[in-house]
């Protein structure tokens, strides 16, 4: 890759944001950093440390001051505070439930978008670019990415991808994805295009198409500068 290179794809969840960020990073040989994980790292350690939900000052503080460490390699990224792996604790209900509330606290999300642009910048140094994902990367955090993408699927999809994912039923995964979606919609607009991003909707391609799609659109914005050559690892 001649010059650095950085994709910002944005989207509600289960659309295929995740996966498919992670193997576009992967093909284009760019670190990947996944924002949702940020927001669920600091939701497990205010409920790690206790800190009341309802105090939106103490957990703004929190967020200034934990020692969240995030491995940006695609084909194994890592989430840490400190020394203690929470790859697997962030993903779990308590934390998806409590999510939208670290989220939605605007001192959270000033503190969060200092971190998100230094670790994207860690991402062009050490990589040659990155791949970063979430709900406000094309608007907010990642303006002048190169590429920006909005990924969209019906909400049928959406759901029925969620529930085969975690093995629950479509319902309970209404309120885990549909609800969620609906409280962060406040703080961050991530379900219609903004100026110059380019929506790819996942809703009846699959996974391999999602990623072709969205390496097309890599392709089509910055042309010869990129090898698709190489084969996803
Ligand atoms: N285009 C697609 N078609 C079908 N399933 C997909 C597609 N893209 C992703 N998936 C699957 O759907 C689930 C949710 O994808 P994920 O990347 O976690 O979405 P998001 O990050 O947007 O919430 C995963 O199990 C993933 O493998
Ligand atoms: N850029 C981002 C990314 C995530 N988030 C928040 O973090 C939560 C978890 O994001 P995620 O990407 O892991 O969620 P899914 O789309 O995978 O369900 C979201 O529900 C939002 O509350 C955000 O506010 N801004």
């Amino acid at each position: 890759m001649s010059k650095p290179l950085v994709v910002a794809i944005d989207g509600p969840s289960g659309t295929g944001k995740s996966s498919v960020s992670k193997a576009v990073a992967k093909q284009l040989g760019l670190a990947y950093l996944d924002t949702g994980a940020m927001y669920r790292a600091l939701a497990w350690s205010c409920l790690d440390v206790a800190i009341d939900f309802d105090d939106g000052s103490a957990v703004a503080e929190h967020s200034r001051t934990f020692d969240l460490r995030m491995g940006m390699d695609p084909a194994a990224p890592t989430v840490a505070v400190g020394t203690r792996r929470i790859d697997r604790e962030i993903r779990e209900d308590a934390v998806t439930s409590v999510v939208s509330r670290v989220a939605t606290n605007l001192d959270v999300r000033a503190d969060m978008l200092t971190r998100q642009r230094a670790l994207i910048a860690e991402g062009v140094q050490h990589s040659g670019g990155v791949v970063a994902e979430g709900r406000d990367i094309t608007t907010v955090v990642a303006p002048d990415a190169d590429v920006r993408i909005l990924m969209t699927a019906s909400e049928e999809a959406r759901m029925a991808r969620r529930s085969r994912q975690l093995r629950v039923s479509a319902e309970s995964t209404r309120s885990q994805i549909i609800d969620r979606d609906r409280t962060d919609s406040t703080v961050s607009q991530f379900t219609t295009a903004a100026d110059g991003v380019v929506t790819v909707d996942t809703s009846h391609i699959d996974f391999r198409q999602s990623v072709a799609a969205v390496l097309h659109v890599v392709k089509e914005a910055v042309g010869g500068d990129v090898d698709l050559s190489t084969p996803a690892g």
